[in-house]
């Protein structure tokens, strides 16, 4: 099993620890069913989510089980259905009309089990927390973008997370870039990811540079557009930055081929604050992304009652993950059954996914756990009780089967996410209050 590479856990050391999480894949807070399906996906990378949800349940959630069955000989691996390639989906728009949603709701779309196919802007904003700009960069910009990305491809590595003594790899590659060397040699050095430091961080490319710039600016008009005509009362969320969004470093990703994917994911808020908005450029082969709104869990249950949403994204498509989108949603790049190759990359699709850090959440300032690591911060996103509050964490107590030292805090932010030592940090206001809870 080449996927499974067993390893005893070694913290801060940086020559200990080659690759990098930035994701959360499970929580203390009852999503066991993702965390069962991220390792799944790493040890069947050639099999979709649904495939794996399928067996999960037919086994009763036996990762074990599941994967016996899988590795056994000749078996009909599709319990249910064959997973959708790109060139198969529809659009909602042909089927449905979509424009009469409401400001500030999100309309519900899916059926669980169910996945609907979203291609039309409109269709994509109405009905998830991200936006999409087709043919975003003028056509040679793309291309420039491209070819320089894929001289980087080759130095990417894949992205890791520990399972007990074992280190699962995603079945992608990827590699981070910030935009000063200064930044890069601080983020090797003090900088934590799931615990450990990151030896592999580098300076932003000049074409990535450039872009970031048309990113930075397409973003904040998403961004206010977003806010105007979606959000309750036009209004920005609680706890979302009322500064412009400034992208400083980039995890960039590459899949190469049909088989390469994500696992359902939300992106790691320790360093870019709640509410954190992404700009997710994407170039090459034109792939499906996937969005699933996170239930809350009342009374023990987790059961999804809502399906998942399939956004394609092609070549030169810059997606924007607005606001809300990591507290609620969980998103992933599934596998395709077949592709079409482009022109310049191949089999290869790359995105680029534009985030800002803020220099306040520095791990210098943020709390330290009793193992004296800097903290990870987390949001409730399943328990109804708490959904919606943030916390910081001990980075090994959200790591199944680690032993941590089990620090755990509430985190405070003011109204637009600055944390108490920040200056201009206006109060205390962590309330749970997700959108989309009043309406139910
Ligand atoms: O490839 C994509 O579009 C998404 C990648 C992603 O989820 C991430 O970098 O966190
Ligand atoms: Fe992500």
């Amino acid at each position: 099993m080449e996927a499974f590479i067993s390893r005893k856990r070694r913290r801060l050391s940086p020559e200990a620890q080659p690759r990098l999480t930035k994701r959360l894949v499970e929580g203390e807070d009852g999503e066991s069913t993702d965390f069962k399906l991220a390792i799944l996906a790493s040890l069947h990378p050639d099999k979709s989510q649904d495939v794996l949800l399928d067996y999960l349940l037919a086994y009763h959630g036996s990762v074990e089980q599941v994967t016996e069955a899988l590795s056994a000989p000749a078996r009909d691996d599709s319990p249910r259905k064959r997973p959708c390639a790109t060139g198969y989906q529809s659009s909602l728009a042909s089927f449905a009309k979509t424009r009469d949603v409401k400001p500030g709701t999100t309309k519900v779309l899916t059926k669980k089990g169910k996945t609907v196919h979203l291609y039309a802007p409109e269709d994509v904003e109405a009905h998830t927390p991200c936006s999409i700009i087709h043919n975003f960069l003028r056509p040679e910009e793309a291309d420039a973008l491209l070819k320089e990305l894929l001289v980087e491809a080759p130095t990417f590595r894949k992205d890791t997370f520990q399972l007990f003594d074992k280190t699962v790899e995603s079945p992608h590659t990827m590699r981070f870039y910030v935009d000063s060397s200064d930044e890069a040699q601080m983020q090797k050095t003090e900088y934590i990811y799931n615990g450990s430091y990151v030896p592999d961080v580098t300076q932003t490319t000049p074409e990535m540079l450039k872009v970031s710039e048309l990113v930075r600016e397409a973003v904040n008009k998403e961004i206010e557009r977003r806010v105007r005509d979606f959000y309750p009362e036009g209004k920005k969320l609680q706890f979302q930055s009322s500064e412009g969004w400034k992208p400083n470093a980039s995890f960039v990703n590459c899949y190469d081929g049909a088989k390469e994917s994500v696992g359902y994911h939300s992106d790691q808020l320790t360093y870019l604050g709640p509410r954190a908005v992404i700009g997710s450029l994407s170039l090459g082969v034109a792939r499906e992304f996937r969005v699933r709104k996170i239930v809350p869990q009342v009374d023990g249950s987790s059961a999804d009652t809502q399906g998942q949403i399939a956004i394609h994204l092609p070549h030169n498509s810059l997606l924007v993950m607005h606001a809300e989108m990591q507290e609620e949603w969980k998103h992933a790049v599934a596998p395709a059954q077949t592709i079409e190759p482009h022109p310049v990359a191949g089999n290869k699709r790359l995105n680029v996914t534009y985030r800002c850090y803020k220099a306040y959440l520095h791990p210098k300032y943020t709390p330290r756990c009793k193992c004296n690591i800097p903290a990870v911060l987390r949001c409730v996103q399943k328990r109804a009780a708490t959904r919606g509050r943030y916390m910081w964490m001990c980075h090994s107590g959200y790591t199944p089967g680690q032993k941590g030292c089990s620090y755990f805090v509430w985190a405070e932010f003011d109204e637009d996410g600055r944390p108490p030592w920040e200056q201009g940090y206006s109060g205390n206001c962590n309330v749970p209050s997700l959108q989309g809870d009043k309406a139910g």
